[in-house]
């Protein structure tokens, strides 16, 4: 579903990806981690499409992102770290508003199925999403891609700033979304996050994929211990 070969990012004589080879299949969740400026988020945008590879290639459901970008589009989607919504609209306005963009459009019982089934609390469905915590609107952003029905969900720092509770249940939320067969790439900070949800880990430093596992070849501790022996990697250098 998502693949890259020697993907590439340069801006001038910064290398912010180098060569990155990695898969994440139907129903599998590949969670990223590195530190600032590792190269996570250029990944993401690569994938898609917001900027074009220096070298190398990204595929959605083997279709080339530059060549292929509108399709490409179809089959994903995103949410960011600050999902931006509609403010001033409800969830039901929002996932409505989002829904037709990718031409799906449904009515008022189906839309709010949808984000019963996203896990979003009844009440607020008519509330205008301004006054929501941001795990509501990380959950909205669920509900979008499944009204999308999105093969291959990208995800850039998505608990980042979320309780223990609402991480929690963001992450059992990716579970129900790896059972229908989605594809999942989760940028994280979040290593406890990452062992718990993810089907495989990698570890990122300078552009570049250090280490990766699959989930059950690591413990936390270990994922914890390798994380910080990559980074401080960094410091000898210095
Ligand atoms: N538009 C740009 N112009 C120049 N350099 C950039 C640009 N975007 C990113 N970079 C650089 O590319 C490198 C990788 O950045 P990237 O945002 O992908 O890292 P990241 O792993 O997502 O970090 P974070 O965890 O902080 O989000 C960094 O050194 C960053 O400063």
């Amino acid at each position: 579903m998502i693949f890259t070969n020697n993907l590439t990012k340069s801006y001038g004589n910064l290398t912010a990806l180098d060569n990155l080879n990695l898969e994440v299949k139907e129903g599998e969740i590949y969670c990223l981690l590195g530190a600032n400026g590792a190269g996570k988020t250029t990944t993401i945008n690569l994938l898609l499409g917001f900027m074009k590879p220096t070298s190398g290639n990204a595929f959605i459901n083997q279709l080339d992102v530059v060549e292929h970008s509108k399709q490409t589009k179809q089959y994903l989607a995103y949410i960011p770290e600050n999902l931006m919504l509609y403010p001033s609209l409800n969830a039901i306005e929002n996932l409505d508003y989002f829904s037709g963009i990718a031409n799906k459009n449904f009515n008022k019982k189906t839309l709010e199925s949808i984000l019963t089934e996203a896990g979003l609390q009844a009440s607020a469905f008519y509330k205008p999403v301004s006054k929501y915590s941001k795990g509501m609107r990380q959950k909205v952003g669920v509900a979008i891609a499944l009204a999308k029905d999105a093969k291959v969900l990208l995800l850039d720092e998505p608990t980042s700033g979320l309780d223990p509770k609402a991480s929690f249940e963001f992450g059992r939320l990716l579970q129900k979304l790896r059972q229908k067969g989605v594809a999942t790439l989760m940028a994280t900070h979040d290593l406890f996050r990452a062992k718990e949800v993810a089907t495989t880990i990698g570890i990122m430093k300078d552009g570049q994929l250090k280490q990766q596992w699959s989930v059950d070849d690591i413990t936390l501790s270990d994922l914890e211990k390798n994380y910080l022996e990559t980074m401080s990697y960094n410091t000898i250098e210095l």
